[in-house]
């Protein structure tokens, strides 16, 4: 079995897949790119639809970061069998993708600083007290136990976190508390302890 995930060498969208894979002790090739050089254009333009990350097995790809830590969630035992549960974990993903989505839009806009902060700030007053209703409905997990939507959580965090420089999640106890669980599950927490973007903000 051949494994290749192809990124930036930044959390962003591929930490949660790299979790995953660490997780579950499946290798892979971890294929970074640095972003100062980006764009190649030969690359680009043989890329599925011109972005990363993509996923190879077996001289198979996807793209979708969602779709690939889905499909890696499959292979691990993070995504249950049942319909329903699956759907209600795929409700969480989206909501959790597109938080992510919305926090950095802010930060493309034309906007003054005080403008984008204040932005920020409501992204976060609607988003985090949803999460946080919700992992504490589950007990503390999204699904009611481990799921690849709560590895979608704990890889978000990080990157947002570097991106703006502060502990985001900090008056979120069930968010701090999951974020914490997943970083020190067996194979995620050696991983992290190789990565020099993840120290303690
Ligand atoms: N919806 C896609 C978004 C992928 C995406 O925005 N990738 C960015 C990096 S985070 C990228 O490849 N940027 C370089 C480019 O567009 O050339 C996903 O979740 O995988």
């Amino acid at each position: 079995m051949s494994r290749k995930l192809t990124y930036f060498e930044i959390p962003g969208f591929g930490e949660t897949i790299r979790y995953l894979l660490h997780y579950g002790g499946l290798k892979f090739e971890d294929f970074r790119y640095q972003r100062k050089d980006w764009p190649i254009k030969e690359i680009k333009d043989t890329l599925p639809y011109g972005q990363f990350p993509i996923y190879e097995e077996n001289g198979q790809t996807i793209n979708q970061s969602m779709a690939i830590a889905r499909y890696v969630a499959s292979q691990v035992g993070l995504l249950p069998s049942d319909p329903w549960e699956q759907a209600k974990l795929d409700a969480a993903v989206l909501n959790l993708y597109e938080f992510y989505g919305k926090l950095m839009t802010t930060q493309r806009s034309d906007l003054e600083e005080e403008k984008k902060k204040a932005l920020v700030e409501e992204t976060i007053a609607f988003y985090y007290p949803r999460f946080e209703r919700d992992l504490k409905a589950g007990n503390g997990h999204f699904g009611g136990k481990l799921s690849w939507a709560d590895f979608v959580l704990a890889g978000g965090t990080v990157g947002i976190n570097i991106f703006f420089g502060s502990k985001l999640e900090k008056d979120f106890p069930a968010i701090t508390a999951l974020v914490t669980e997943i970083q020190n599950l067996k194979g995620v927490k050696e991983y992290i302890a190789t990565q020099s973007y993840a120290e303690n903000l």
